[in-house]
């Protein structure tokens, strides 16, 4: 039997495993099927609690998509991450540094529950996002049937394109988020973002999250948004970002310097599963 545990941030939700203390032994067939909302347990993400690679980290951090693909980041994710951690006495400080495929991240938890994410300086125009521009522009346009959409294009260390829209409840999420996912100019696929600016505060966003379609929030799609509406001058830091499933407070001081963003992280049911 495979012991887990049901989390989520903001109804983005996680099926959470330590793979320390247990054999994990699960291929992208067996990865969707815990994710399967009638087969399995039913989640957006699996995330995988590993040994730490070095003694320069805690653990080392593992998020699979609904889809069975493995990705580098989820913000939601690494607030649920180190909730479970702490929950679980894995660790005993309040502090935890994880590495992922993208790199080495803080979490801390926050006296009132909260959990503060470093998620790391965003890059643009990343690697993984080759757009048709050589240079880094604040706007890449890509026609879907018949109607031009432009976004700004970032990596928090996965691929996330922010389209703003004058109204999020309004917006083609499914059809156009879909679209654009799997568009060409997207070879790992990408996270599709449309974000509805309030004001230079305040930002309304909804995203289709790669492999796992529109959910009640992502983490690092908020960053992302943060970060594009910035660029632009349209936010300024900090920035709170409302999702469907609630709010997320993301700061950053500009190009250079890492996003920090700060939510909850709630444990919904322990469980186990043949698997
Ligand atoms: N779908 C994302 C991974 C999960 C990100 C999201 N759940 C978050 O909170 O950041 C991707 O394929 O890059």
């Amino acid at each position: 039997m495979l012991r887990f545990t049901k989390m989520q941030g903001l109804g983005n939700d996680f099926v959470v495993i330590d793979a320390i203390h247990q054999a994990v032994n699960l291929d992208a067939a067996g990865l969707r099927r815990l994710a399967d909302r009638h087969y399995g347990i039913g989640c957006d993400q699996i995330l995988l609690v590993e040994p730490p690679p070095s003694d320069e980290v805690d653990f080392r951090y593992r998020i699979f998509n609904a889809d069975g693909s493995e990705v580098a980041q989820c913000g939601n994710g690494a607030r649920c991450f180190a909730r479970f951690v702490r929950d679980k006495g894995l660790i005993d400080r309040d502090e935890i540094r994880v590495e992922t495929a993208s790199g080495r991240m803080v979490l801390r938890l926050e006296a009132g529950g909260e959990v503060r994410v470093d998620m790391g300086v965003p890059r643009h125009a990343p690697a993984e996002v080759p757009l048709l521009a050589a240079e880094e522009r604040l706007g890449y346009t890509v026609n879907i049937d018949g109607v031009d959409w432009t976004f700004g294009a970032v990596s928090m260390g996965n691929p996330h394109a922010v389209i703003t829209v004058p109204d999020v409840d309004a917006a083609p999420v499914a059809r156009v988020g879909a679209a654009l996912e799997r568009h060409e100019l997207f070879p790992e696929r990408a996270n599709i973002g449309f974000m509805q600016v309030l004001d230079s505060h305040h930002a309304r966003l909804r995203v289709y999250e790669r492999g796992t379609g529109e959910t009640l929030a992502c983490g690092s799609g908020a960053c992302a948004a943060a970060v594009v509406g910035m660029l632009r001058g349209a936010l300024q830091d900090p920035v709170r970002i409302d999702l469907p499933g609630g709010a997320l407070r993301i700061g950053w001081r500009g190009r250079g310097t890492p996003v920090h963003m700060s939510g909850p992280a709630v444990t919904v049911f322990e469980g186990s599963i043949e698997a």
